[in-house]
């Protein structure tokens, strides 16, 4: 009850006992005026006293119950506000405002640990704003809950500003920012006992020292609670608001089915869904999801994802689907039960993922590790593993099968000559003139360059095998059209059967590959099938391969030499020829070695050491020769287009001090035809340097002479093949004659080779043919007996043979 009230009800009980007196004086009579007024002034302070304390004792309780209802009132008014789903701030204001009015003279402050600022919020109604915006005050709060808060009950820690008695470390900071406010004592109250520090505190500001009564200690608990109460809320709308939002805003699909309905339709589908599959959220809706699925989705996936479902188990895996439109996607679907408290599955949560762009690359990579990029055709990986299937199939059920391989006879000249995009065009045009060739269900890979092959099978027999690869002749055979160009192929083709002495599938490309190299060397265009025989001359090859890196290195090779004879008898120099003597075997010819060291590369090596080994020895004979006396020596392609060529051409004639003049390098007409622009260089570079060039084999390649206009060129050597028929064969011999001719207009020296009789001699003589090379002046010699030949000349200078 409040004071004024109390006042009013003792000055009412004081009048009315003084009235009684004064009435009880007067009709009793005996004690007269005076007598009653003293009376009546008893009496009314008697009931004055007694009314008063009645008066008290009535109000204390009444206060009481009036606090305790209002205090009610309020707490119901916030449990009110927070099941109203009132913004957290609110209820935290209010209770900041009930704890204000329940405990007289204190300041509430609320400190909420979660929020975008890691030292947390302040929530106040009365505490200074300088108080309630510092950072400081929320960090030392935080530093406190994080060490000083009993975890187990809501401790009350009082900290005594007057003699700035902060007990700790940690309490200091809080008290001396506190202390400025005029505050006397705090208590801190963690709202969650258990973790301090996790959800936020209550902050008590007293401006006298001591502590909250019992009643007041269980009100600011119930404060907490519902403080408590509040920000669990928010926490966890905010963290379903944020769970929502994520799955509106993610890229992967995400569809929420319910358990425990037997058809297990959709409840929700988030935009990305929609998106991948082209359904609405609507459409989709409580349809199951098997809608996505179509005639080929594997049904050994559908049984693993129904079987999954069932099971209430994880799955994760790869099927393929179908958008609303019909289109196909590669979706990557990871599906997962979702239980409720007690272990049920009430729904399952899918998540998917379009992986039909990756699953795209992967196919293209795929694609790129099997077939060849130029012609879409298989490769050589695709070819051995198509092999290995039809082998094996060939001997579970006896049947035939054929390997082909088909190389292009001449095709690097169209390259070289015509550029690289008309050879791709080209192939592309054989790549398809062969798949017109052949039944569907046959293999045809390109290995690379301008090699083919096929594989045929389930044949009848070889006869099968011969006639398609006729067929394949034919088809390639035909003109091709490039830019303005008519272009002819014609390709050599080795064809290879499976037996039962096959140990490796693999052994059929190489057989084919072996029938397809005979082929070719029996002139090109021709069709070969393999045989044992094959195998044992080609293994002879390979041996001879091995051999010759040995001759290389143990140095078992030598140069004969054979003389160039001019017109007047006088020597022109000689040409440098190679030999190998190989222990075991005997002399080995170069035309076996030179092509094998012309592929493997080893010509390199070996042409080094001819150069080195020829300039030597023609300085070494200088006493018995003219200054102006040549030595020849044969060129290979690969040398004269090796990028160090004339560099290392230069520090042989350096190291071995040959003058450059007195070096002629002989190279074949085919040498300068393959890269025209480069042989042009190289050619003015060695004219530069003074080293003589000479056109070898003249008559066998491309024989044309207006080329050699442009060209730097010394001297032609025609062809012993134009010579051997000499005198007699009236066409060679008008060749010859017309070769000579027309290199004489072009300033040109010409050597006729393989010069064997006097007849020969003395009609090339007879057709003003400047230089002979032959056995009818002399065979191939090896250095000692061109040093005897030479003194048996000069001895005898009009001997010519
Ligand atoms: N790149 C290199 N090629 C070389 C080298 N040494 C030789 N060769 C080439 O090997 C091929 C065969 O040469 P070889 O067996 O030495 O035959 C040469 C002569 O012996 C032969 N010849 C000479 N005169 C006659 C003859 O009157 N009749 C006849 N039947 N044969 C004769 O001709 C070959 C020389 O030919 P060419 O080189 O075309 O002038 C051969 O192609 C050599 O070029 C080498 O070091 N490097």
């Amino acid at each position: 009850m409040a004071a004024d009230t109390r006042q009013t009800v003792l000055l009412v009980a004081v009048f009315i006992m003084i009235a009684l007196g004064s009435v009880v004086g007067m009709v009793v009579g005996g004690v007269g005026l005076m007598g009653s007024i003293a009376l009546s002034a008893v009496l009314a302070l008697i009931g004055g006293m007694g009314l008063a304390t009645l008066v008290t004792r009535y109000s204390a309780r009444t206060r009481e119950l009036y606090f305790a209802k209002r205090q009610l009132e309020s707490q119901n008014r916030l449990q009110a506000s927070i099941a109203r789903g009132a913004p957290y701030r609110t209820i935290l204001e209010q209770i900041c405002q009930f704890l204000e009015q329940q405990i007289p003279n204190v300041h509430v402050i609320i400190w909420s640990a979660r929020t975008d600022d890691s030292n947390g919020e302040l929530i106040t109604l009365s505490a200074p704003n300088t108080l309630h915006q510092s950072a400081d005050v929320r960090s030392h709060i935080k530093t406190l809950t994080q060490h000083e808060i009993d975890p187990f009950y809501p401790v009350f820690k009082a900290t005594h500003l007057a003699d700035k008695g902060a007990e700790t470390t940690f309490s200091r900071p809080l008290c001396q920012a506190l202390c400025p406010h005029g505050y006397q004592s705090t208590y801190l109250v963690p709202l969650d006992a258990t973790r301090p520090d996790a959800l936020g505190a209550l902050l008590l500001l007293c401006p006298i020292p001591g502590e909250p009564s019992e009643p007041q200690q269980l009100t600011i608990v119930n404060a907490t609670r519902l403080a408590r109460l509040a920000l669990e809320r928010h926490h966890s709308e905010s963290q379903l608001h944020i769970f929502e939002r994520s799955l509106e805003a993610s890229s992967n699909g995400v569809v929420i089915t319910e358990a425990n309905h037997a058809d297990m339709p959709i409840l929700y589908a988030n935009p990305a869904f929609a998106q991948i599959t082209g359904y609405t959220r609507d459409e989709v809706k409580g349809r199951n999801c098997r809608f996505l699925q179509g005639p080929d989705t594997h049904p050994a996936h559908k049984q693993q994802m129904r079987q999954a479902l069932s099971e209430g188990r994880d799955i994760n895996l790869t099927v393929r689907n179908y958008r609303k439109d019909g289109r196909l996607f590669w979706n990557h679907v990871f599906i997962s039960p979702v239980r409720s408290s007690d272990g049920y599955v009430t729904h399952f949560i899918g998540i998917l993922n379009d992986i039909s762009e990756r699953k795209h690359h992967e196919n293209q990579l795929a694609f790129h590790a099997t077939h060849d990029a130029l012609t879409g055709l298989g490769n050589r990986a695709l070819f051995e593993d198509h092999l290995r299937h039809d082998v094996e199939l060939a001997k579970r059920h006896q049947q035939q099968i054929a390997v082909l391989f088909i190389d292009l006879d001449e095709f690097k000249p169209i390259n070289d000559t015509l550029g690289h995009s008309v050879g791709d065009r080209v192939l592309i045009s054989v790549a398809k003139r062969l798949e017109a060739t052949i039944r569907p269900s046959d293999t045809l890979c390109r290995f690379g360059g301008d090699e083919f092959v096929l594989l045929l099978h389930d044949l009848v027999d070889l006869k099968q095998a011969e006639d398609i690869a006729e067929r394949v002749v034919n088809a390639i055979e035909k003109p091709y059209c490039a830019d303005q160009h008519e272009l002819h192929l014609s390709a050599s083709i080795g064809i290879a059967l499976n037996d039962e002495h096959l140990e490796n599938p693999s052994e059929l490309i190489q057989h084919a590959d072996m029938a397809m190299y005979k082929a070719k060397k029996q002139g090109r265009n021709g069709i070969q099938t393999y045989t044992h025989d094959i195998n044992t001359k080609l293994t002879q090859r390979l041996m001879l391969r091995n051999d010759l890196q040995d001759a290389i290195n143990q140095e078992q090779f030598s140069l004969h030499y054979q003389p160039l004879i001019r017109h007047d008898g006088t020597v022109k120099g000689f040409e440098a020829l190679l030999r190998w003597q190989h222990p075991e075997k005997g002399v080995i010819s170069p035309g076996r070695f030179i092509p094998i060291a012309e592929q493997t590369g080893q010509i390199i090596a070996l042409g080094q050491w001819v150069m080195a080994r020829a300039a030597r020895d023609l300085l070494a004979l200088s006493a018995l020769l003219p200054n102006n006396c040549l030595i020849s020596i044969n060129l290979s392609p690969l040398q004269f287009y090796r990028a160090n060529f004339l560099q290392t051409l230069a520090e042989t004639l350096k190291n071995t001090g040959l003058p450059a003049s007195r070096l002629e390098l002989e190279l074949t007409e085919g040498v300068l035809m393959n890269d025209t622009e480069g042989a042009i260089t190289t050619l003015h570079a060695l004219h530069n340097m003074g080293v003589h060039v000479a056109i070898d084999d003249f008559g066998t390649g491309f024989s044309s002479l207006s080329y050699l206009r442009h060209l730097p060129v010394n001297t032609l050597k025609i062809d012993r093949s134009f010579i051997t028929h000499l005198p007699e064969n009236r066409k060679d011999t008008a060749v010859v004659s017309g070769i000579i001719g027309l290199a004489h207009h072009l300033d040109l020296t010409v050597v006729a080779e393989g010069v064997e009789t006097q007849q020969q001699h003395q009609a090339l003589a007879a057709l003003d043919c400047d230089v002979f090379q032959g056995y009818f002046f002399s065979r191939p010699m090896p250095f000692p007996a061109v040093v005897d030949w030479l003194k048996s000349r000069k001895s005898h200078p009009a001997n010519l043979s």
